[in-house]
């Protein structure tokens, strides 16, 4: 149960209003959803790391301190808050860079709801939005020793402003060229499974007795990038990213044959012996899996080392891009500091109050909400961001920004 300060307790017992609340500096925006009350915000004296979230249950008149998941906004100069549903609550930040300002506060999805059950709290889960369709993230799966990495290399050397790797957290040790960081983030097991317990981690899995797992931040830190995200993850981890809320396209990798799959382990030379011949038990039950478990849209098979290279970036529409040519498109706006937000059904219209626009005219900015796609514990993506011109008396365009 949290302390606040009293002056919030009555003004939500009041009735205070639901959604639409641009604050000053320094304080706070309420939001009903059914019995709760969220209180988003707090004075922004620097000492916090983020947005602050309470929660107020009108039937019992307590103050409850969520659990609060997901990567959190920075604080910021003061914000709007928009009821979407009885799911979700939309938050414009102000003073925020361009892709930065527009987040979502999850209350009830199906995420929050089974967070509750495992943490036993309750919980909110940030998730941040993303203008447009960003390519879909690649999962790439398949045994030990098939050529996962090797594939993955070259599209990172070919590609490297379009390509980001997300990188694994795992128990095992690090081979001799591998790099904290780069390869892996090499660690310690009670390390690790603390952190999935507070949900940081889209997905992990135990594998030839190791622990392997993606965070959620490793993800976010290539989306943020701009770029397209590439997992190299197991079978198990695959299953578990297919039933979570990330779009991503899946591709099992599988080997010629057994006896060649044996003889690129061996010939790699970084595992023991046991190890080896572990790696090639679980490979035989991961071909199975690859091949007949649904989770897969593609099945490579990765003979001939550059003809499966040039499969592979066909399947991700690669093929035939000159590299040099690509350059992520520029998108964004400012929302200025002052602006007033307004619901009408799908879309959030934003009144831009700027200076420039003393002369009777305003600008509009309306963000289509229709489309939206994933959430916590990951991005908020297909968010439509529009300008519409300096209207008087009427709208004269709109301009589609993302
Ligand atoms: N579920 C899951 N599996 C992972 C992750 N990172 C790596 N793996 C898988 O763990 C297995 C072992 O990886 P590694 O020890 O690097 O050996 P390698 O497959 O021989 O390169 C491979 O199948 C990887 O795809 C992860 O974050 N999650
Ligand atoms: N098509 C191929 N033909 C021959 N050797 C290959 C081929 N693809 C990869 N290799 C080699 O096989 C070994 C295992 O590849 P690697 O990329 O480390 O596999 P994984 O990441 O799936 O464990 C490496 O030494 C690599 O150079």
């Amino acid at each position: 149960m949290g302390e606040v300060p009293a002056f919030c307790v009555d003004n939500l017992q009041n009735g205070f209003s639901n959604g639409f609340n641009l604050k000053s500096e320094g304080c706070e925006t309420s939001t009903n959803v059914g019995d709760k009350t969220f209180v988003i915000g707090g004075l922004n004296d620097g000492s916090t790391s983020s947005i602050g979230v309470r929660i107020y249950e009108k039937s019992t008149g307590k103050w409850v301190i969520p659990t609060v998941l997901g990567t959190k906004p920075k604080p910021c100069k003061g914000h709007s808050a928009v009821l979407l549903s009885e799911d979700q609550i939309l938050i414009i930040t102000r003073g925020s860079t361009p892709d930065d300002c527009i987040w979502f506060l999850e209350v009830n999805t199906k995420y929050v709801k089974e967070q509750k059950k495992v943490l036993g709290t309750e919980v909110v889960a940030w998730s941040k939005g993303v203008r447009g369709d960003a390519e879909k993230p690649v999962v790439i799966s398949g045994p030990s020793g098939v050529g996962k990495g090797t594939l993955i290399n070259m599209l990172m050397k070919e590609f490297p402003s379009m390509c980001g790797f997300s990188v694994s957290h795992t128990t095992r040790a690090p081979r001799d060229k591998e790099k904290n960081g780069v390869h892996y983030h090499f660690t310690e097991r009670s390390v690790m499974e603390k952190d999935i317990k507070y949900g940081k981690f889209l997905e992990f899995a135990s594998v030839h007795g190791n622990l392997y797992g993606t965070s959620i931040e490793a993800v976010e830190a290539v989306a943020d990038s701009g770029k397209r995200c590439i997992l190299d993850i197991d079978v198990q981890g695959a299953r578990s990213v297919r039933a979570s809320s990330l779009d991503a396209i899946f591709i099992f990798i599988c080997p010629p044959s057994m006896k060649e799959l044996e003889e690129r382990l061996r010939a790699r030379g970084t595992e023991t012996e046991e190890q080896i011949l572990k790696r090639l038990r679980n490979a035989e039950a991961e071909i199975e899996q690859g091949k007949s478990s649904g989770i897969f849209d593609h099945i490579l098979y990765n003979d001939n080392l550059e003809e499966c290279y040039k499969n592979l970036k066909g399947l991700l529409g690669l093929d035939g891009i000159a590299p040099t040519n690509y350059k992520p498109s520029p998108r964004g706006i400012d929302l200025p500091l002052d602006h007033s937000v307004l619901k009408i059904d799908n879309k959030i219209l934003i009144n831009c109050e700027t200076r420039e626009s003393g002369n009777g005219s305003k600008n509009l900015i309306a963000l289509d909400v229709s489309l939206l796609k994933g959430g916590a514990p990951g991005r908020t993506r297909g968010l439509n961001v529009y300008a519409i011109d300096s209207f008087s008396d009427g709208f004269d365009g709109i301009h589609k920004l993302s």
